[in-house]
This record gives structure tokens, C-alpha cells and sequence, in this order.
């Protein structure tokens, strides 16, 4: 129903019911002057009083005239977990008609409903509804263009079901990033929520090219649309594929969210539009009805990590500017998993590689194949450990295993990891979708809320420690990404497979592979051995190699700072 005046599932502020013998109770924020943590804190000891729950809590305040309520009574499906760290707690929609800070009209249109109140008339306007407009999909391959983006802006004022938060999120910072381009607004201070979860989504998009952020933005708004379309739920059994996604397939089968890499020719390498599907994909499966998510890969391999070329995507900023984005990056993804709120399971179909690996610390359950194999060749890489890995591993394994596979690079079978304790259970190749499969589907008919909270109760024990470690491993890792051990472990895989012969060079051919290296290490000196002899021959900044020996194929590598070449 096209323009019809809807409320959003989940907007509906009717409070849920109340436990035995407890008063309804509205509560609005303590008066004084208080600091926020201690109006929370305050906040977490009222709620507990009117719910009779420890855990409830609270909305910090969003605005001095705002009613909070408690998130557990009413707005379940509105919840959004801000802040990192220590500061981290959750939000959801004030009620209050004066609030100014909702998030979901800042972010989208909306058409006003009976529920309505607390939502700004002024912003709800931002977004008009073109008359006539459908929700055909745009096809992925296309390019969008801009009327593409104002097309798709009308087209998500028509969609029947609230896509939440993360979604809403994803969208304000695709928006912001195809119409202006990269974040460069002052990050907003920690106690003001709602600018700073934006300015988070934003600032994550790094450098991604505003061509991009258009189409993506145009994609998801029509994966929102036609899945809004189809009425008909899931049947038992039937298996649907959640549309938007070119690095993945999300398919929600049962109560089971299924996220596959979907890069098998490139060994299923997370390149950077993979970390931002695969959030996407776990901020959607936190938020619906599904009760366990499964992360598992297309083809031979599970995934073989970072993709190496993500080192080369280098624009006008430099690699120091690339560096530092792709540490927001790394850090909002990691993110994800310590705060994924349902069972995680990694079910590893075959070789897993560097953050592949260490993600799975942060994992619920790790079924394995038997010719899955587990390899974090971090200091071969000139790089450090990540996704909490320098935390959870020495827990899971013990400091001086751990220390093995994380400085050494022992790549371990399945066999070893499972008795490591990093994997749960290995079955053989031939029997392991089968497998894992039945038992999952079992798992997934346990009851949903006491799983859901035995997660959080272990999770909980760790994840001021985990963000810590998480803030930690960024910190260090952005100085290893620059260092020249890296730059010139990742130009070395990139030249290996080189098939230009030195002659080819030295008359001037150029290969895909020796321009991904020049524009990765621009500013420094490339060398290109050749039979072990540095044979610079300056052009454009990129040395080439004298000719030796004709009949060689292959070239290694050489990266150099400025002041190192004599
Ligand atoms: C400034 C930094 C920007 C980064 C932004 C993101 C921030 C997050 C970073 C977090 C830190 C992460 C660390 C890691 O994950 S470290 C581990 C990285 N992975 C590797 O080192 C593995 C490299 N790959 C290999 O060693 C081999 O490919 C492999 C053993 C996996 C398979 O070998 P095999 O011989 O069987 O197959 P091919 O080598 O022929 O591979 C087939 C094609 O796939 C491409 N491929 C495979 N892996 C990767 C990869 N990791 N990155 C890019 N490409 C990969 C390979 O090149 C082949 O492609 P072509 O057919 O086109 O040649």
C-alpha cells in the first residue's frame, strides 16, 4: 500500500506486560547535575525497581524533556547498541513529543501513525514520496546514478516494515558518503549518542568512492523494498536469499541465518566491500527473528583473509590516510562480533587464513571439516594479530600455543585446532554440511530467549576487555601496515605470480600487479630483484630492473623508504 499512513512495527510504545504485583511506572530522568554516567547508573537502579529486572535498563538521557522508557517493556526490536568500550549501553527511541534526537526520523522519512508521537514533524518531511514511483530492484551490475539515489530515497518512504536501526544507520552513512563524500565532521562528543552512532556509520565508509556508497545505497534500499514486498513468510524448509549482497549470500532457512562468503575464485579474501556486507549481514541478523547465525564458505576454502590487494587501494590521501580508515574499519567490524547478541556458529568448510582465524575466538561454536586448516601468517605479513585474537587464543589455547600460531604462523589442521580447543568438533569433508547441518536445525528449535540470554550472560564476563583488546590491536596494527616488513610481504604476493620476464620490463611493459605495488607504495622506492641483485632503474618512481637473464620468470620485490636507498 503505496503511501498509506503506517506505524513501523516495533514503534508501537504500548508497554509490554508488567511482572507480578509491580506498579506501571513512568520515570524521567533524575534532576541535578549529574554527569551522564551517573544519571545512567541512576537510570539502571530506577529501571530495575519498575521492572523487577537487573538487567533492564534504562535510556540515557536523549533530551531534559524527554520520558525514558524501559527498552525490555516496550521497544524490544528498537534497541541500538552505541558507544564502544566502557561507554557502551543502549538506546532506543525516546517518547517523549519534545524529543529532538530520535534517530529513526533523522534517518529516514516518516509517515506519521498513531504511534507517532516523539517523531519531529520538521524532519519528517525531509523525504518526499514520488507518486508512482515502484520498488523494482535495481540490478547490482548497473551504475547508479544520482537520479537512481533520489529515486530509491523516495522508494524507502514506501517500505511497509521498519528495517531497523542498523539498517536506518547504514543508509544515513551511505547517503552521506554518495552525496558528500567522506566524513570529515568533527567527531561528536561520546555523551552525545545519536550524533556520534551517525558520525561512527559515516566515518566507517572511509574512502569509499562516492560511485560506490550511490550504488549501495541504491541496492539496499531495494533489497529493503523487495523483501518488504513479500508478504508471505518463510515456510518450513524454504529457503530465501536476502538480496544486496555481491561478496555474500545471506539466506534465512528456518530460524537459521546463513552468511557464505561468496568469493570462492579469490579463495573468499574479505576485500573491503566484504567487511562492509558482512556487517551489514550481522547487524540483520541481530536485529530478525532468526535464532542462531551460521558464517561459513563458498567453494575449497572457508576464507583466506584480508584481501591483499585492500593494501593497494590507495587514493590522493596516501597510504598514512588509508592506514587510519582502514582501522576505523577494522575496528567497527570486530566490533560486530564481540556484540553479536545471538549464538554464533563458524562452520568451516576449508581452509581459514588470517582474520579468518582469529574471528573465530569470537565465535560460540567452530564445527570443522577435516580439511579445514587454520594459518595466521601474521609476521610473515610484517603484521600483528587481530580480531581479539591477542586475547582470546592464549585463553582458548594456553600462552605458549597461542604464542606458536600467532608469532610463528604454525598453521594448524583441524585436528590440532579442535584439541587446541579453538574449534568445537571436526567431521570428515564428505559428511560435514550433512552433519553440522541436522544439528543446527535441532539447536535452532531450543528456546530462543534462554539462549539468547546465556550468550549474553558469557559474553558479558568479557566485553569491556574484548573492546579494550579490540581499541588495543588497532592501535598497533596501523603503524605494522606502513612499516616496510608489510609493504613488502604484500607487493611479494602480489608480484609472485608476475609472468612479465625482465626483458619485457626493461623495454617498458607494465603489469597489473607492478602498478597495484607503485600506487601502494607511492612515496617510496620499489626495487625489483632480480637473481638476488637490486638493479634500480629510476622512471616514474618505479625502478626497474637491468636485464640479466631473459628465460627468468617471476620478480620479487623490493619496497624502500626514501632514506634507505644509498
Ligand atoms: C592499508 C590496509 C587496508 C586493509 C583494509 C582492511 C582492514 C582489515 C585487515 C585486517 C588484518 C588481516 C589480516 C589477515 O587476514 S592476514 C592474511 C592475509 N591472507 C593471506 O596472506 C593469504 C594470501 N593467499 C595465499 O597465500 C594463497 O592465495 C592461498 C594459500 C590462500 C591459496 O593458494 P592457492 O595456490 O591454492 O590459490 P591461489 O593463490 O592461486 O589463489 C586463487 C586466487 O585467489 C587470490 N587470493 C587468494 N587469497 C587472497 C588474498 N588473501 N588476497 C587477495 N587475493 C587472494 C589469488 O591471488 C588468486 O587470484 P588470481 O586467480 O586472480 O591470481
Amino acid at each position: 500500500m503505496p503511501g498509506a499512513a503506517r506505524a513501523w512495527p516495533g514503534q508501537s510504545l504500548e508497554p509490554g506486560p508488567l511482572l507480578e504485583g509491580q506498579e506501571p511506572k513512568s520515570l524521567s530522568h533524575p534532576p541535578g547535575k549529574l554527569g551522564w554516567k551517573q544519571r545512567l547508573d541512576l537510570n539502571l537502579a530506577l529501571c530495575a525497581a519498575g521492572c523487577g529486572s537487573p538487567r533492564w535498563q534504562l535510556d540515557p538521557p536523549c533530551h531534559e524533556a524527554c520520558t525514558c522508557v524501559c527498552v525490555e517493556r516496550r521497544l524490544p526490536a528498537q534497541t541500538l547498541l552505541i558507544g564502544q568500550g566502557k561507554g557502551r549501553f543502549r538506546t532506543w527511541l525516546c517518547t517523549s513529543a519534545s524529543c529532538h534526537l530520535c534517530l529513526v526520523c533523522s534517518l529516514l522519512t516518516y509517515v506519521p501513525g498513531p504511534s507517532s508521537r516523539g517523531l519531529p514533524r520538521s524532519q519528517h518531511t525531509r523525504l518526499q514520496a514520488s507518486p508512482g514511483l515502484t520498488a523494482a530492484p535495481s540490478p547490482t551490475a548497473m551504475r547508479a546514478s544520482e537520479k537512481d539515489l533520489e529515486k530509491a530515497v523516495s522508494q524507502l518512504q514506501l517500505l511497509k516494515e521498519d528495517p531497523g536501526n542498523a539498517v536506518k544507520l547504514r543508509l544515513y552513512a551511505l547517503y552521506k558518503q554518495a552525496t558528500e563524500g567522506p566524513c570529515t565532521m568533527p567527531k561528536p562528543s561520546v555523551s552525545d549518542f545519536i550524533s556520534k552512532a551517525k558520525w561512527d556509520a559515516w566515518n566507517a565508509l572511509g574512502s569509499l568512492p562516492k560511485e560506490t556508497a550511490r550504488q549501495d545505497y541504491v541496492d539496499l534500499v531495494s533489497s529493503l523494498s523487495s523483501s518488504s514486498e513479500s508478504s508471505s513468510p518463510v515456510q518450513p524448509g524454504a529457503s530465501s536469499r536476502s538480496p544486496g549482497y555481491e561478496t555474500l549470500v545471506v539466506t534465512s532457512e528456518g530460524d537459521i541465518t546463513k552468511i557464505m562468503f561468496n568469493r570462492p575464485t579469490k579463495k573468499n579474501a574479505v576485500n573491503t566491500q566484504m567487511y562492509h556486507e558482512l556487517m551489514l549481514a550481522l547487524k540483520t541478523a541481530s536485529e530478525d527473528d532468526s535464532i542462531l547465525t551460521v558464517v561459513t564458505g563458498d567453494g575449497d576454502y572457508y576464507s583466506s583473509g584480508n584481501d591483499l590487494t585492500n593494501f593497494t587501494d590507495v587514493h590522493s590521501g596516501g597510504l598514512e590516510e588509508k592506514a587510519k580508515s582502514s582501522v576505523t574499519l577494522l575496528r567497527n567490524f570486530v566490533n560486530c562480533f564481540i556484540d553479536f547478541p545471538k549464538p554464533l556458529v563458524a562452520a568451516v568448510n576449508g581452509p581459514a587464513v588470517g582474520i579468518a582465524v582469529t574471528l573465530l575466538g569470537l565465535f560460540d561454536v567452530v564445527y570443522a571439516s577435516d580439511k579445514a586448516t587454520f594459518h595466521t601468517p601474521f609476521s610473515q605479513l610484517g603484521l600483528i594479530p587481530e580480531g581479539c585474537s591477542s586475547y582470546t587464543f592464549p585463553k582458548i589455547m594456553g600462552t605458549a600455543k597461542a604464542a606458536e600460531v600467532l608469532i610463528f604462523g604454525k598453521k594448524l589442521t583441524a585436528a590440532e585446532a579442535c584439541a587446541r580447543g579453538l574449534v568445537t568438533e571436526v567431521f570428515p569433508d564428505s559428511t560435514f554440511q550433512r552433519e553440522v547441518w541436522t544439528r543446527l536445525k535441532t539447536y535452532a528449535k531450543l528456546p530462543k530467549n534462554a539462549m539468547r540470554v546465556s550468550k549474553e550472560l558469557l559474553r558479558n564476563l568479557e566485553r569491556e576487555k574484548l573492546h579494550a583488546v579490540n581499541e588495543e590491536e588497532c592501535r598497533a596494527i596501523q603503524g605494522r601496515w606502513m612499516s616496510d616488513e608489510s609493504l613488502n610481504a604484500v607487493a611479494s604476493f602480489l608480484s609472485r605470480q608476475e609472468s612479465l620476464s625482465p626483458r619485457a620490463l626493461e623495454h617498458g611493459a607494465w603489469s597489473p600487479a607492478l602498478e597495484s605495488i607503485h600506487r601502494m607504495a607511492r612515496g617510496h622506492h620499489i626495487f625489483i630483484h632480480h637473481y638476488g641483485t637490486l638493479t634500480p632503474t629510476r622512471r616514474d618512481g618505479l625502478d626497474r630492473p637491468e636485464h640479466r637473464e631473459p628465460a627468468h620468470h617471476g620478480l620479487e620485490v623490493e619496497v624502500l623508504r626514501q632514506n634507505e636507498v644509498a
